[in-house]
């Protein structure tokens, strides 16, 4: 079985090395990049024995529709960076896994093409630029191409300091581009990000956002119980549990060690996900234990589809999903719902009472 530590190890071996920092960085001391890892590392799952579980159902329902199993694809730019088939590629292995793929803002490949590729409707990830006109014109080109939800991204009012990226003096890879965009120079991702981003963003963003478009908002990047609240009162219909990959905030917390909290503040009004770290089934039961209806695991499957392209990502995320089914059986956990905080041994339990 195939498994995102293998992935990683083949992508290293095929992948430029300032191509590999940049995806393997994050800012800082990469305190964040490993906070991810280690909280899932550090997880114990409490079996239960003679539940009468029988085959496990890791079916979800999110949002309205059904998922075969509670795995999307995170928002990652320039997938044409690892594979010349880009999102594209990415979209049809993720499909054959059953799994939603959210495109980032800085997708390489056209919105269009991307959602030709797969049975199951794209997200599309969202940075609000200080030019809101562009952000427009990335949403309605992704509602035109049948793209069903809005992921914004709220953590990044420009990009984190990412050291390797610094010493390495990082560009895109000639005829990397933002497909979607209209022309501009995107070489330095952190250059543009202080020109382009917006940095002054504050709540009534949703509802610039629910004055132009009717798709549902998730936000992406909570990490405290008080954002989940402010989320919601402002019209977010979910909340992503996130610190981008570690890849902003140096001291974030890990996004497991903060799910509990959130989960508990959310209180089922809306879908909690969560991003980080997640590289194995049993991360994703554990954080269903704690409170995700769903994860995104981001960079094992630009490892996947740097290695074998579309067919690593199908191969990536099938694994993942059979493991999730393995460790429920061997948990005696029967469906997702029955994933209950008293199966993680390990792990903080909500603190903040608002
Ligand atoms: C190379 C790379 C590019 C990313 N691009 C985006 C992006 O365009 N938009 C976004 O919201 N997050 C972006 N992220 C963050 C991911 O969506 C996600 O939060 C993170 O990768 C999850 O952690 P994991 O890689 O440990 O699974 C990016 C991450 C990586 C590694
Ligand atoms: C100017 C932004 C380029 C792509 C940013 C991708 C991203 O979010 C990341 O973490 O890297």
């Amino acid at each position: 079985m195939p498994t995102a530590l293998a992935y990683q190890a083949a992508a290293h071996e095929v992948m430029d090395r300032h191509l590999w920092d940049f995806v393997e960085g994050g800012a800082g001391d990469e305190r964040a990049v490993l906070a991810n890892v280690h909280a899932f590392d550090a997880v114990r799952l409490r079996p239960r024995v003679l539940t009468g579980c029988g085959e496990p159902s890791t079916k979800t329902r999110i949002l309205g529709r059904h998922w075969r199993t509670p795995i999307a694809v995170a928002p990652m730019a320039y997938h044409t960076a690892f594979d010349d088939g880009g999102e594209v590629s990415t979209a049809s292995g993720a499909d054959r896994a059953g799994c939603p793929l959210v495109v980032s803002t800085f997708a390489g490949r056209r919105f269009a093409d991307i959602a030709a590729a797969t049975t199951i409707a794209p997200w599309l990830q969202l940075y609000c630029f200080k030019d809101r006109s562009v952000t427009r014109h990335v949403i309605e080109t992704a509602e035109a191409a049948g793209f069903e939800v809005l992921v914004l991204t709220v953590d990044t009012p420009r990009l984190g300091r990412r050291l390797r990226d610094e010493r390495n003096g990082f560009r895109l890879p000639d005829g990397v581009l933002p497909a979607n965009l209209p022309p501009g120079d995107f070489s330095s991702p952190s250059e543009h990000s202080r020109t382009a981003f917006d940095p002054g963003l504050d709540w009534t963003v949703l509802d610039w956002l629910r004055s132009i478009t009717a798709l549902p908002v998730l936000v992406k990047g909570v990490l405290a119980a008080e954002d989940a609240e402010l989320a919601i009162k402002a019209g977010a219909a979910g909340v992503i549990v996130s610190n981008h990959g570690g890849r902003q905030l140096d001291r974030a917390p890990a996004t497991l060690d903060v799910l509990a909290e959130i989960a508990a503040a959310v209180d089922g009004r809306c879908p909690v996900l969560l991003d980080g770290g997640v590289r194995r089934g049993s991360d994703v039961l554990a954080a269903a234990a704690l409170g995700a209806d769903a994860v995104l695991i981001g960079r094992p499957v630009l490892h996947a589809l740097a290695a074998e392209g579309s067919e690593g990502v199908a191969r990536l995320l099938v694994a993942v999903a059979e493991e999730l089914a393995d460790t429920m059986v061997l948990t005696g956990t029967a469906s997702l719902s029955d994933a209950r905080p008293e199966l993680v041994i390990g792990r903080r339990q909500p603190t903040v009472e608002l």
